[in-house]
């Protein structure tokens, strides 16, 4: 078993709140040179496993904080080469999962890309852009490594869509929790744990709700249906803003939950 699966299902065994915040690399004050201490400072509050993005000109999934984050990144002159050769001088104890559109990948080339990220903590890929049918233009690079590919099952996923994605999964299950683009302050719809707790129900792996959480009341939702929560757009804001006592607290109260 892959070891972001593996290091999931132990805090779950603990009887954890799986928390996967997710930051935009190169966000940051001093630009790609903050990224080590804001992944220490998310491990040291509580995350499970840290999202990291890359930014991209053409974000087709991120709603406006995650667009603008990604602005800044670019505007500090973030790479997807700065990330990586960020990443390999991070010592850290939980996976990160690389977030990115397939365009920067391509272009950095797929299997050097994968080469690269063994040097690094990275674990998985979550790979908007990239549906099961064209997983194979990676997929096959992964076979032998320890980076797993993070399905996302979305709400207007068919039950047998959701068989199939759930199938075999490496890492976890992303459970997108609108149809829409990413961030907070949103209306769930109000079947919406039945649907989440079905998923869960028939997945292995641990199944962790993104999209829109925001709150400590969201992370009680939908824990009550899944493994744990993704949070973006919160959390992005609120280190953009230097509100790092608000996300502290946020993080260490979610991980009791
Ligand atoms: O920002 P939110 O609503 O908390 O959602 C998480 C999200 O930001 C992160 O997982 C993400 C950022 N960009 C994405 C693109 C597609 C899927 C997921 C993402």
């Amino acid at each position: 078993m892959k070891s972001l699966r593996q290091h999931l299902e132990n805090l779950k065994a603990d009887g954890k709140t799986l928390l996967v915040p997710y930051i935009m690399a190169g966000d940051h004050a001093d630009g790609i040179a903050g990224l080590p201490k804001t992944i220490d400072f998310l491990a040291e509050n509580g995350a499970s496993a840290i999202e990291v993005g890359i930014p991209f000109s053409d974000p087709v999934a991120d709603g406006p904080v995650i667009e603008l984050a990604g602005i800044r990144s670019l505007k500090n002159g973030t790479t997807l080469r700065k990330v990586i050769d960020t990443l390999k001088t991070v010592k850290t104890d939980i996976p990160l999962v690389i977030m990115s559109y397939f365009n920067p990948i391509y272009k950095y080339g797929i299997e050097q890309f994968v080469n690269d990220l063994k040097a690094t903590p990275v674990k998985g890929l979550i790979l908007p852009d990239v549906p099961r049918e064209h997983e194979n233009m990676i997929a096959p690079f992964l076979t032998n490594t320890d980076i797993a590919l993070v399905p996302l099952v979305t709400l207007t996923s068919i039950p047998e869509r959701q068989a199939e994605l759930v199938n075999g999964a490496e890492g976890f299950i992303y459970a997108v929790t609108v149809n829409g683009v990413t961030g907070a302050d949103r209306d769930y719809r109000a079947d919406l744990n039945q649907h989440l707790a079905k998923l869960a129900e028939i997945s292995d792996a641990p199944v962790l709700a993104g999209f829109g959480v925001s709150s400590i009341a969201h992370v009680e939702k939908f824990r009550q249906a899944v493994d744990g929560v993704i949070v973006g757009s919160y959390i992005v804001k609120g280190l953009h803003e230097g509100k790092t006592a608000e996300i502290a607290e946020f993080l260490q109260k979610s991980s009791q939950i």
